[in-house]
């Protein structure tokens, strides 16, 4: 009888141990679109950041860390330069760019204060997520800001940014951002609020999907690009961001937060907008490096059998499942691994140059040896320099 006297207290201790192990455990990646941010003729909507700011001081004031991703520069810049509407040529957008991301800076900054947070400034280029040294770097600083207790903003480099290299959108920043910290959610804030089965500007009746528990090709076919003057990537590229997080273990939100305490409720799994689930661990750096931010230098076609052997059995890619081989590459590039319905598999590290491959593609082990002689290693691509991308 006495021991269910303590009952109650009990379930109190347990349940704020709940709350201490949520305050130690989430990390959450805001991700906030251009469209969100401006309208049509370009310029900051200052409510609509003094907004996000109370909102994510919300997120803090129950314990989350939270990083936050904004685009928004070339759209802040571009009229304050002189353009009449947002420039499509690239020094065009570099220039109003470098105009732009200093008012969004300070546009954060001044919300922020009020909330007494600081913002700290952080411009990634893609070419800094090729350099395994510059991510580290990053990484680390990024850990130093949450533990002083800042908000770190991200937005591309747009000024120093090569066309062939930009991001473009901010939505694939966001993902790479939430997988290397290892966020526990990444919230995407657009002006939509979520995925439908076709664009709802041009398809009134489509409608919503609230849950997507596998990306598959189809949710690729119904998201469509920028709906706005100002957005750049669209659903397609949200889309994208979300099959980048998920395979990384973060779950993801895409939608919308017009309203005070959307965000908290996009966080807490009931938000306005589509969740996109994930079962999948965190992966290592080094993996995350090789499914997203490494350059592929060739494609090779596999066979069935090595499809099963590399997918579902978890062994190496051998010679003998080689059908094909296209581009030049030396042993340690990375590649993309095709199946046999032309579909994208994998990316892994090949430990053979693109010649010897070709002269020894579909052959079994037994016979390499005596074709190549010594060889480094016999798998043309080991499990573990293997990332799934299906
Ligand atoms: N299937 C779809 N469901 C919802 N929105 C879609 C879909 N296909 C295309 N879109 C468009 O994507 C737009 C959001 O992307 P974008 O304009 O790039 O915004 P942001 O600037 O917030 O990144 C929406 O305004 C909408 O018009
Ligand atoms: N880095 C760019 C992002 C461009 C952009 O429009 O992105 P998004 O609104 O996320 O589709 C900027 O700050 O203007």
């Amino acid at each position: 009888m006495g021991a269910f006297l303590h009952l109650p207290r009990i379930q109190k201790i347990l349940i704020n141990l709940e709350e201490v192990k949520h305050k130690v455990t989430t990390r959450i990646v805001v991700k906030i679109g251009s469209s969100s941010l401006t309208g049509p003729e370009g310029g900051l909507n200052h409510a609509a950041i003094a907004f996000f700011a109370a909102e994510i001081a919300g997120l803090r004031e129950r314990g989350a860390e939270v990083l936050l991703v904004t685009s928004g520069a070339v759209a802040a810049g571009f009229r304050s330069i002189g353009y009449p509407v947002r420039p499509r040529l690239l020094h065009e957008k570099q220039a109003a760019a470098a105009v732009g991301q200093a008012l969004l800076m300070q546009a954060y900054q001044e919300a922020f204060t009020k909330h007494g947070i600081i913002a700290a400034q952080i411009l990634l280029t893609r070419t800094d997520f090729c350099s395994r040294r510059a991510m580290n770097n990053a990484v680390m600083t990024v850990e130093e800001l949450l533990r002083q207790g800042a908000v770190p903003v991200f937005n591309e480099n747009d000024t120093v940014s090569v066309d062939e290299l930009k991001f473009g959108d901010n939505d694939t920043l966001s993902a790479l951002v939430a997988n290397l910290l290892k966020a526990s959610h990444l919230l995407v804030l657009t002006d939509m609020d979520g995925l439908y089965s076709g664009d709802p500007r041009t398809t009134p009746d489509a409608v919503k999907y609230h849950q997507v528990d596998e990306i598959t090709p189809e949710i690729y076919a119904i998201a469509g690009g920028a709906g706005s003057s100002v957005g750049t990537g669209g659903m397609r590229s949200k889309i994208d961001a979300a099959k980048i997080a998920t395979r990384g273990g973060v779950p993801v939100f895409i939608g919308r937060a017009a309203d005070p305490g959307d965000l908290r409720l996009a966080a807490d799994g009931t938000g306005k907008g589509t969740y996109f689930a994930t079962t999948l661990s965190s992966l290592p750096v080094k993996k995350q490096w090789l499914g997203f931010m490494s350059t592929p230098l060739g494609t090779l076609h596999i066979d069935a059998g090595a499809v099963e052997a590399l997918l579902n059995g978890g062994h190496s890619l051998l010679p003998i499942g080689v059908k094909q081989t296209d581009g030049s590459f030396h042993a340690g590039d990375v590649v993309e691994v095709l199946g046999p319905d032309a579909h994208l598999l994998g990316r892994g590290i090949v430990n053979y140059d693109d010649s010897q491959l070709r002269s020894i593609q579909g052959l079994p082990s037994r016979e390499i040896v005596p074709k190549l002689g010594e060889v480094h290693r016999l798998e043309v691509i080991h499990r573990d320099e293997w990332i799934t991308l299906r």
